[in-house]
């Protein structure tokens, strides 16, 4: 059985991609390697329209199934309220992120990725696809962040993992009652499909990612996080509840800045779901842009099945008269054509 560390063994980066800019150094002048081509202005005045309509969804609902299959449907986003998770537990785990990140340069390095490793600190995964450096920085986990906390931190690393830890452990609770919300509303309620969900002891694939967005002095020239779908089956994403970012692509709208409600946590479509769902489920694209004077966080959890679960369009998700648009794929097949092909990964599995 293979986890996701061992899946991207298979597909090494180059330093060069993984080792971030020290940010703290930058004057006013934007390096070249991060000024992208062709960015023009990026905030948007579609903030009040998106405030209301991004659908928000109540966990207590004893509708919320069928409200997110809508959501899904219409949107492949939502915000989730009533979700659970304490807001003591996010503020901790904001309190980690911003002593990691606040650290010099060189010591936030000691906890640098390695080439052929998937956990730590770096850039996006997606650099090399890229001619132009990203206004990011990254400390990804998978389980316990311990081997990479104790280089940083030799005497204090415990706060760190032990929040980091707490996170990922609500946050798998969460996830899987989400996803059985969603399998629920294509009407699997049990069976060979989702016989890994909720499993103690079948290993799913996640992952916990720490985004920080440095203050930029030129944030119209800069891209925080390039234009990009989730891997995962589903994304819930933390953002500071302060400074805006994150935006989403429409059809015919553009993109659309994504403004957190209070406490609300953000829930996206991953490349998985939209497979498993046909399609129907949109596997939204979205993109992060940048602040001119402050830093900005997020932590997405990424969920998704066991590695070696083979994945096809749910039958019972179809709808009569459909044929499956995607052929199955094991789930360590499709990341290893994600990290090569990116946003060609799911034409490469698509029938025609
Ligand atoms: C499980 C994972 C999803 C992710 C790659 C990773 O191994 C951990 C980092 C994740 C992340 C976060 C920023 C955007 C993204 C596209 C990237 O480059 O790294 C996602 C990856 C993904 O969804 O494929
Ligand atoms: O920072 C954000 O708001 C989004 C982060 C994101 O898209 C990701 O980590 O995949
Ligand atoms: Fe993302």
């Amino acid at each position: 059985m293979s986890t996701l560390s061992e899946v991207y063994k298979d597909h090494p980066l180059h330093l060069k991609h993984i080792i971030p800019l020290d940010f703290a150094s930058v004057g006013s002048l934007m390096p070249d390697s991060h000024v992208w081509p062709g960015s023009g202005d990026f905030s948007s005045s579609e903030e009040e329209y998106n405030r209301t309509s991004v659908p928000v969804i109540d966990l207590r609902d004893p509708n919320a199934s069928e409200h997110i299959r809508r959501a899904c449907e219409a949107w492949g986003v939502f915000q989730l309220i009533n979700h659970g998770i304490s807001p003591r537990l996010i503020e901790e785990v904001e309190d980690e992120a911003e002593r990691f990140f606040a650290l010099p340069a060189q010591q936030k390095l000691k906890a640098l990725r390695s080439p052929g490793g998937a956990t730590g600190y770096g850039v996006a995964r997606i650099t090399p696809f890229f001619s132009k450096h990203m206004w990011h920085e990254g400390f990804t986990i998978m389980g316990s962040p311990l081997d990479h906390a104790r280089e940083v931190w030799p005497h204090d690393h415990q706060r760190f993992c032990n929040a980091m830890e707490r996170y990922q452990k609500e946050m798998k609770t969460l996830a899987e009652r989400v996803a059985r919300l969603i399998f629920r509303s294509l009407s699997i309620n049990s069976g060979e499909e989702i016989s890994w969900l909720g499993s103690s002891s079948i290993n799913v694939s996640t992952a916990l990612q720490l985004n920080s967005y440095p203050s930029c002095p030129d944030p119209n020239q800069a891209m925080g996080l390039a234009p990009h779908t989730d891997t995962s089956l589903l994304t819930i994403l933390h953002q500071s509840q302060t400074i805006n970012g994150l935006q989403i692509f429409r059809d015919g709208v553009g993109w659309l800045p994504i403004s957190p409600l209070p406490g609300a946590l953000f829930v996206n479509v991953g490349d998985l779901f939209h497979l498993i769902s046909n399609a129907r489920f949109s596997n939204v694209l979205h993109r992060v842009v940048v602040n001119g004077t402050r830093q900005r966080l997020s932590f997405a959890y990424f969920y998704g099945p066991p590695t070696e679960f083979v994945m096809s369009p749910l039958c019972k998700g179809l709808n009569s008269g459909q044929v499956p648009l995607y052929r199955s794929v094991a789930v360590k097949d499709y990341v290893s054509l994600k990290a090569k092909h990116l946003d060609n990964a799911l034409s490469i599995i698509r029938i025609d």
